[in-house]
């Protein structure tokens, strides 16, 4: 009991030392802000932002051993860096809602908490919403590995001129959320029903006699849940604290293969980290090997594509455009190389930017 008594007191001892740094840590930041405000500069620097992330994460591995756990140190810094930009510039992030829905969570992921954020309830409105300067960043969906790509997310790229400025990839965890303590006292199951069929299997195996009841969304059933004594939700687990639920069970989704992309728009470009991907859009004529020839300045330049992607023009019936994702930013030599070829050739409709990849890419 002494030993603990002692140990409790070196924690406390240690807390005290990081609050100190923390409030350090905020000051600076504080004057940072003050001169990228006098120097016109963009308050939010994704690109050191994830300089931050990859240098402690690499500390921690070589000077610790990574005793402290990847996932916890990236989300202790994502608060600690959130907090403060938000003494330089409270931003605001509208991103497809309702509220603790995955794309929720993707923007959590990205922006961390001390962020103002404005639910919109269409991929259009995030958009608009951006585009008409309501709102700094927009957070949307653009493909899952189960369903395929979001096409709603790409026609809007053809209709706004945004840029990309971020990545963010989430595997799709659903979880039993209530307040129960006890499954066998669980009657009644609500969610909406993409979520109940991802949960099938684990249904039929250890809820066989629970009654399933659909909702418009996951949100809305920890809505109802709330109210209830006999019943649970399946929804993320932004929703479990969003809405005060305990995780009655974890992981309760069929597919451990299940994640989704979501793209953060902006308004400018990001700077070059060295892991970077650049996303465009390109026009190929509808005639033999036009294709072939446009990816062929991909080939000669060692240009990495990581994604390809039709979809129609909406200009005339059967004519087609092309999304591609590639490996490097604007400015590497190579990627600046293959572009300028396939812009003499008239083949660019619009770079959509070039942004850090995905910290943790799981897909
Ligand atoms: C402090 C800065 O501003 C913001 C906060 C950061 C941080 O807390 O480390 C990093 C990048 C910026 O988004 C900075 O630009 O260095």
């Amino acid at each position: 009991m002494d030993e603990i008594w002692a140990l409790r007191k070196e924690i406390d001892r240690i807390d005290e030392e990081i609050l100190r740094l923390l409030n350090e840590r905020i000051s600076i930041a504080q004057r940072i802000g003050e001169l990228k405000k006098n120097a016109g500069l963009d308050i939010h620097a994704p690109e050191r932002e994830r300089e931050v992330f990859e240098r402690l994460l690499k500390l921690n591995r070589e000077l610790y051993g990574g005793k402290f756990p990847e996932e916890a140190l990236f989300h202790v810094y994502r608060e600690v860096m959130s907090a403060c930009l938000s003494v330089e510039k409270p931003l605001r992030v509208a991103y497809l809602g309702p509220k603790a829905t995955f794309t929720h969570q993707a923007a959590l992921e990205y922006f961390g908490f001390s962020v103002h954020y404005v639910p919109v309830s269409t991929i259009r409105d995030v958009f608009s919403e951006v585009d008409l300067d309501r709102v700094d960043y927009g957070v949307v969906p653009v493909e899952n590995t189960i369903e395929g790509v979001v096409n709603y997310t790409l026609d809007m790229f053809l209709e706004y001129d945004l840029k990309i400025v971020g990545e963010v990839v989430i595997p799709i965890r659903l979880h039993l959320l209530s307040n129960l303590s006890n499954l066998k006292d669980v009657k009644r199951i609500y969610s909406h029903r993409h979520a109940l069929a991802q949960c099938r299997t684990w249904l039929d195996k250890n809820l066989p006699n629970a009654q399933i009841i659909e909702t418009e969304s996951t949100a809305r059933a920890c809505e109802i849940v709330l109210e209830l004594e006999d019943a649970a939700a399946i929804a993320s687990e932004v929703a479990s604290y969003t809405y005060h639920l305990g995780i009655l069970a974890e992981n309760i989704q069929d597919s451990s293969n299940n994640f989704t992309r979501f793209l953060v728009i902006g308004k400018r470009s990001v700077k070059r980290t060295g892991k970077d991907k650049t996303s465009l859009i390109l026009a190929v004529r509808n005639k033999p090997g036009d294709l072939y020839k446009t990816l062929e300045s991909f080939y000669i330049y060692g240009v990495n594509l990581t994604k390809i992607e039709s979809r129609p023009s909406k200009k005339k019936a059967w004519d087609y455009v092309f999304f591609v994702d590639l490996d490097g930013h604007m400015e590497d030599e190579n990627v600046k190389m293959a572009l300028e070829s396939l812009s003499k050739n008239n083949r660019i409709i619009k770079i959509l930017g070039s942004y850090p990849k995905a910290l943790f890419e799981e897909s």
